[in-house]
């Protein structure tokens, strides 16, 4: 497709979207505005758009379509600073925010002016912000939820799946209601847990040091998320927060319960806890990328001498298979034990077992 796309928020998600836009779309032009300079100058750099605006108001009456993909709490006011202004009559307004519920409700004034708005949410990233972690593969095989407003037609959100055809995600319309149920229950409210223990093994380190050494392996993959941004995180639970509530009010009943199994001592009724939990999850698609993505990890096993760290990743440098993130299992004290090395996807993970099988006779394993 031709036109003009302006993107208000040129971070993690902005630059992500710019990027796919412009794989699919060459001939669009991609004009990003950010209240941060410094994010404009690099989206500029990085080529991830092709000019900087000067301000919204001057670009946003001839922009075809306009993303906003700032924290979830301005972009309500840039909705209203939108309504404003004369934008063209067959313009698209969408936004990127984790909630939905809220900007429906701003955007009703877009509405009511005519204008096309059509929620969006992209439900893949990273618990990293900014656009150099920008990935054009980010939403690959994701959901991205739309919530039109009920005066857009069918055509109109045909026309934004196209121009976000590049991001190869899997679209799904629900309404805004639906959707701050659905997202509390599989990211929002994960991300309060997530960060809650983190709290409790900071406060278990005060006084017991070794905590800190032993919070490996497993309990850094379930608090990854809490590394995400504190502020986006805080907007999104104001956002949702009758869903949180009642959440929370669940949660707290199912921690009762599992008080009243300890104090019991009920065997039965513990094993079923895991047991049910287990069949859940293990039954949960495993292709799709979910809110809380997944890494393809290999585990290598490695011997203990400096430097076998750079060499495995020299190897996998030489033949450009990017890796995500990189992390060693300390088995024993002080000795190196096992490099786990996560991919972005399962064929890069493959094409690095065989890179390093080719180099070396380590041990390697995958665990799904
Ligand atoms: N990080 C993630 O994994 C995901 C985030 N989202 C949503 O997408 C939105 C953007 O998130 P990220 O890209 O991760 O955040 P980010 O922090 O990487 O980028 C947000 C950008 O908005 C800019 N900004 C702030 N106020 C602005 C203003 N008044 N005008 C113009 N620019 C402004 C910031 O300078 C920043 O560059 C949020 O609403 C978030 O809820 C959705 C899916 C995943
Ligand atoms: O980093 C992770 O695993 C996430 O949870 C990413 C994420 C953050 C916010 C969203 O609205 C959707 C996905």
């Amino acid at each position: 497709m031709e036109g003009r796309v302006l993107i208000i928020g040129l971070g993690l998600i902005g630059g992500s979207l710019a990027m796919c836009i412009k794989e699919k779309h060459p001939d669009s032009e991609l004009v990003g505005y950010d209240l941060d300079q410094n994010q404009m100058d690099l989206a500029k750099m990085l080529g991830v758009i092709d000019r900087p605006a000067g301000s919204i108001e001057e670009e946003a009456t001839e922009a075809d379509l306009i993303i906003i993909a700032t924290p979830v709490m301005i972009a309500g006011r840039i909705i209203e600073s939108l309504a404003s202004l004369s934008l063209k009559k067959e313009v698209i307004v969408t936004d990127t925010g984790s909630t939905k519920g809220y900007i429906s409700q701003k955007a009703s004034v877009l509405s009511g002016k005519g204008v096309a708005f059509i929620g969006g949410h992209p439900m893949a990233g990273s618990h990293k912000s900014g656009v150099a972690a920008a990935r054009k593969i980010l939403f690959e095989n994701a959901f991205y939820l739309l919530t039109p407003a009920s005066n857009v037609d069918n055509e109109t959100v045909h026309r934004l799946k196209d121009w976000f055809s590049g991001t190869r995600a899997r679209f799904l319309d629900v309404s805004p209601e639906e959707h701050d149920y659905l997202t509390g229950v599989v990211s929002h409210f994960p991300h309060i847990i997530a960060a809650s223990l983190v709290h409790q093994a900071a406060r278990a380190d005060k006084e017991r040091p070794l905590v800190n050494r032993l919070a490996a392996g497993g309990f850094r993959d379930i608090t990854r998320i809490a590394s995400s941004s504190p502020r986006m995180w805080r907007d999104i639970l104001l956002q949702n927060r009758d869903v949180l509530v009642s959440l929370l009010s669940d949660w707290q009943d199912e921690m009762e319960r599992v008080q009243e199994l300890l104090s019991t001592k009920d065997e039965e009724k513990i094993y079923n806890f895991f047991e049910s939990a287990k069949k859940y999850r293990d039954g949960l698609p495993v292709n799709n990328k979910g809110a809380i993505p997944s890494f393809y990890d290999l585990f290598v096993d490695v011997p203990d001498y400096p430097g076998v760290i750079s060499e495995v990743t020299g190897y996998l440098a030489n033949e450009r298979i990017s890796i995500t993130n990189i992390r060693i299992i300390e088995t024993r004290e002080d000795i190196y034990g096992v490099l786990v090395i996560s991919f972005q996807t399962p064929e890069d993970r493959e094409k690095a077992k065989k890179c390093i099988g080719k180099h070396t006779e380590y041990e390697m394993s995958i665990a799904e």
